[in-house]
């Protein structure tokens, strides 16, 4: 059974939730016609890092954003997934969720570690569950950007049998090879689908670098966009996952009693 990728590939708006939601319901409408079926946006797509007034922009998990993407993969029939500033009393995360069909909240996973080059740790707390969900009839996980180098992290998440990683990210231009080479290399130690969306575009202090990507579990790259604005579609089966474990058994091979 094949599922059909969509990601949003965007700039961002820098501190403006309602001029993002507007610029984003084309490209929805966009995916889905294509036939997308799970729909990826980047990180902290409706206010960028805008860190300092998140206290104005930021949203509980019922503010207006949730319910516009509840509302959006209800009407298109479709995942939609991608990270929000979240406040919770006053305490401020960058929080992946995803809404499935139904408008139902998938997943609720706040991002583990926080980017000091880019002041996360001042303004924001550190999320303590992992990204770990059931899409459709697959475990999968989600995490966000500077998640993907702790292969340690990522590992956790996989060691249940997830068959897919989604990863969403604002990740500077100047790093752009280091973002393929982590994606490839997780894909290839895990022996899992890597689907990662990257913004473009410019705030007051990154160039980030696109290059949103879709990498199968042998490391070969499905789809890969530019550097330019662009709704990446592509097909993936998460069904390969298992072959290619049974063919080199890395997960029964492992040796914790050596790793600590
Ligand atoms: O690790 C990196 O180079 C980029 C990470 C990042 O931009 C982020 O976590 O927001």
């Amino acid at each position: 059974m094949t599922t059909t990728i969509a990601i949003i590939q965007m700039d961002i708006v820098y501190g403006d939730p309602k001029a993002n939601r507007e610029q984003v319901i084309p490209r929805i409408e966009e995916a889905a016609y294509n036939g997308g079926e799970i729909i990826l946006l980047p990180e902290l797509w409706t206010t960028g890092y805008n860190l300092s007034r998140f206290d104005e922009i930021a949203e509980t998990l019922n503010g207006p954003t949730h319910e516009m993407m509840a509302e959006l993969a209800q009407k298109h029939g479709v995942t939609i997934a991608g990270s929000i500033a979240e406040n919770d009393n006053g305490e401020f995360y960058n929080t992946l969720v995803a809404y499935n069909k139904k408008g139902e909240r998938l997943l609720n996973y706040r991002k583990a570690h926080l980017f000091r080059l880019m002041e996360e740790e001042k303004f924001l707390q550190s999320g303590h569950q992992k990204g770990n969900f059931i899409l459709d009839d697959s475990l999968v996980a989600g995490v966000i950007c500077y998640d993907i180098r702790f292969p340690e992290w990522i590992r956790t998440h996989m060691l249940n049998g997830a068959r897919g990683l989604f990863v969403v990210a604002e990740w500077p231009k100047p790093r752009v090879e280091h973002w393929r080479n982590l994606l490839i290399s997780r894909a290839i130690e895990n022996q899992c689908f890597v689907i990662a969306c990257n913004r473009i575009g410019s705030d007051p202090n990154n160039e980030f670098g696109g290059h949103s990507i879709v990498i199968d579990p042998w490391g070969n790259i499905v789809a890969e966009a530019g550097d330019d604005a662009e709704v990446l579609i592509c097909d993936v089966e998460f069904s390969r996952v298992e072959a290619i474990r049974e063919q080199i058994p890395i997960f029964q091979d492992r040796r914790p009693d050596l790793y600590e």
